[in-house]
């Protein structure tokens, strides 16, 4: 199986934190741990980027990558994404920040090395553009919204 080169930029990585690993050999996800140099609290609405020490450059146009929040800490602690999804483009060579948005009621301690989010790599396609008067008819046609099911 082909893998993704992750750079490791921090050095605490390996040393500190573990170094990033799949959980499960169907885990979808790479768990992105907090590289900070001490606890950091997220108030009640606030929303900080948080490095992970961690670079990748996927260098391949079929492949994104996406940062997902962790459903525990998002559905126990409230600590989702500032952005709901970050987008990783395969041209991007920076360091994985991930903008950690505390929609809870109570404030969050984020440890150094707290697994925070996960990384999951998707294919991607790209589109090609071109003006028509009309599609071949489907079933569906252009119905949507609820079209389908309930009003
Ligand atoms: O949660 C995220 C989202 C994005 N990025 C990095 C990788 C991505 O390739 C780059 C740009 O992201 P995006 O295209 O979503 O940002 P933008 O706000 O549209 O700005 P721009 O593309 O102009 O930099 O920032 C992260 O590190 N974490």
């Amino acid at each position: 199986m082909k893998k993704l080169q992750v750079k490791i930029l921090d050095a605490r990585i390996g040393t500190d934190f573990p170094l990033p690993s799949y959980a499960t050999p169907g885990s979808a996800g790479l768990d992105l741990r907090a590289c900070l140099d001490g606890p950091l609290t997220l108030e009640p609405g606030q929303t900080e980027l948080i490095p992970t020490g961690l670079a990748i450059h996927i260098d391949d146009p079929n492949l994104c990558a996406m940062i997902l929040p962790r459903s525990g800490l998002g559905h126990k602690h409230g600590i989702v994404l500032g952005n709901l999804v970050g987008l990783i483009d395969s041209d991007y060579q920076g360091q994985l920040f991930v903008s950690c948005w505390n929609r809870g009621q109570q404030s969050f301690v984020m440890e150094p090395g707290e697994r925070m989010a996960q990384l999951v790599l998707v294919p991607v396609v790209q589109a090609d553009f071109e003006v028509v008067s009309e599609f071949t008819e489907s079933n569906r046609g252009d119905g949507g919204f609820g079209s389908s099911g309930r009003h």
